[in-house]
């Protein structure tokens, strides 16, 4: 068996392999079963107790870590406790990082187009027999004192994560103590804490939503990282979309400043889809097959009326894509409408016009409008304020659904003299609610395990995510630097178009906004 330090206490290892094939190094003792190999052992030159770190006084370098190469070869690397403690001891330990494909860096030109983002490591191909032994862990499985929290809106699949987690962090690295943050960000600092077993945990992943609590707005840096502090943590695994991937990485420069011993990795869950760089964020899967659902509901009902129209409101406050996977899903929808696409419904090109047409040919339509939507349209008729927001700062949106269906009845009613059956479909919290799906819940497992064994192996100030099929970890900077949206001259939009058979719906004076004009 060879083997192979990957030189920052980083090993990869195929995404394929699995507990019952681990190859046992000289020594190690299985803990509970064969799928716990938990022998840590010193590393020469490793350093003292976690007792003697240093708390205070270090050199903070919050700087993103470049490496510079050849040809312009740059790369941001994942930050690791040992970039701001000094002497951290380390240990091997052999556990295989099954759920990491490779370590991942993601190239620091942000102008770059997605398929550039690098894996560092990812050129060495590992043989699965001859894969590493010396595994730096920088945590001893009876000092972990590990915590969850969820944030943010629900999304099929938290309570699998939350299960994940506590499962990979006590069957591969033996550690017992996980706490459950109750009720979000506010949680770590005005309620009590739960303890999270794998007994516990054992049959919440069939559960929609989450079984430790969410919640929107109540972040409090200095709060949260006292109470992270005071409560002994060093391990934190913060479930959420954009708004907590933004409040993690707020965090972990806190605990960086502190020169805290703690780990923070984030895991992207939002049914919108809107976490960029990752190719997909989980949840998402799920909430397009049950809105699909809807779809087909509308679709009965538009084709049993004389001029049926079904309308569809599904979630996307600022990204369609829902109501873009779920209309190609489908195929049962004649008009897709998303935050990104503006629309008018009057004149030529607009919706009324099209709408006619469709049922002139057809005899019934299916409409699927994203919340997000048509809001200055709404907003300006309503004469209602765009400025409301709710807890967490997240722009408050008016009913597109209610109001573009009595806009729709009026205009064929009054202005065309026409009879319609609009029957209004408005799923929105249905498609969250549910517990995920299958290929949802094989996702979650591998960001729960990739997450356990970074923190382990003391990386930090990542979220974890696939990129471009390879699950990867990326530093909080990139996550945060921008929100994934449909891009309207991207192949996904020109594929609905196609599929649909829509206008664009632009009128003469409209143009195509400027974040939409690349791919
Ligand atoms: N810029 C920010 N800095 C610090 N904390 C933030 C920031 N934005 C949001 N948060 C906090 O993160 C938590 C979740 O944010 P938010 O309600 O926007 O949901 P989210 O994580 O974006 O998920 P989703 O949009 O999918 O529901 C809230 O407690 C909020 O206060
Ligand atoms: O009503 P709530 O709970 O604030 O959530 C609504 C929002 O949550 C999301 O589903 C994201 O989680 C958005 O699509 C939607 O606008
Ligand atoms: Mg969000």
């Amino acid at each position: 068996m060879g083997s192979m330090s990957t030189g920052v206490g980083a090993a990869i290892a195929p995404a394929a392999t699995t507990a019952a094939l681990k190859p046992r190094p000289p020594g190690a003792e299985a803990d509970g079963g064969d799928h716990t190999m938990k022998k840590n052992l010193p590393c020469p030159n490793s350093g003292n107790a976690f007792s003697k770190l240093p708390s205070m006084g270090l050199e903070i370098n919050s700087k993103p870590k470049i490496l510079t190469g050849d040809f312009g070869y740059t790369l941001e690397d994942v930050p690791h406790l040992s970039d701001f403690i000094p002497h951290l001891p380390k240990w091997y330990d052999m556990t295989l990082l099954s759920g990491l494909d490779c370590l991942f860096s993601v190239n620091s030109n942000a102008l770059l187009p997605r398929l550039s983002i690098l894996c560092r490591l990812s050129f060495i191909r590992i043989p699965y027999e001859a894969f590493i032994l010396d595994v730096q862990v920088f945590f001893e499985s009876d000092d972990v004192q590990a915590c969850i929290v969820t944030c943010g809106g629900l999304c099929p699949g938290l309570n699998t994560v939350i299960r994940e987690i506590v499962c990979g962090l006590n069957y591969m690295y033996g550690v017992k103590r996980v706490l459950g943050i109750d009720g979000g960000y506010r949680g770590f600092y005005s309620k009590n804490t739960v303890s999270l077993t794998p007994k516990s945990v054992n049959d919440i992943h069939k559960r929609g939503g989450t079984v430790l609590g969410t919640s929107r707005g109540g972040y409090d840096t200095k709060k949260i990282v006292d109470s992270i502090q005071d409560r002994g943590i060093n391990q934190v695994y913060i479930i959420g979309g954009d708004g907590t991937q933004k409040g993690a990485a707020v965090i972990f420069e806190e605990i960086r400043k502190r020169g805290l011993k703690v780990a923070v990795a984030g895991i992207p869950k939002t049914i919108d889809n809107d976490i960029p760089v990752i190719d997909r964020s989980f949840g998402f899967d799920s909430a397009v097959e049950e809105a699909e659902r809807a779809i087909t509901a509308a679709h009965v009902e538009a084709t049993s009326f004389e001029n049926g129209i079904g309308l569809v409101k599904l979630m996307g406050r600022y990204s369609g894509f829902i109501a873009m996977y779920a209309t190609l899903a489908s195929r049962d929808v004649d008009c897709c409408l998303i935050p990104e696409s503006p629309f008018v419904l009057e004149g030529p090109g607009g919706l009324f016009e099209y709408i006619e047409k469709r049922l002139k040919e057809h005899g019934h339509m299916v409409i699927v409008i994203a919340e997000g939507a048509g809001q200055e349209l709404v907003s300006e008729s309503l004469r209602a304020s765009t400025a409301q927001q709710d807890a967490s700062g997240n722009k408050l949106l008016q009913d597109v659904g209610l109001w573009i269906s009595q806009r729709i009845k009026d205009h064929f009613s009054k202005q065309r003299k026409m009879t319609i059956n609009l029957k209004y479909i408005d799923p929105t919290y249905m498609i969250r609610a549910i517990p995920s799906n299958a290929s949802d819940n094989v996702y979650c497992t591998l960001l729960a395990q990739s997450a356990v064994h970074g923190a382990m192996a003391g990386y930090t100030g990542f979220t974890v995510g696939p990129v471009n099929g390879r699950h990867a970890y990326i530093p909080f900077d990139r996550i945060n630097e921008k929100q994934n949206k449909v891009v309207i001259t991207d192949r996904m939009w020109a594929r609905l178009l196609s599929s649909t058979n829509q206008p664009s719906f632009l009128s003469s004076n409209q143009t195509v906004p400027p974040h939409q004009t690349t791919s």
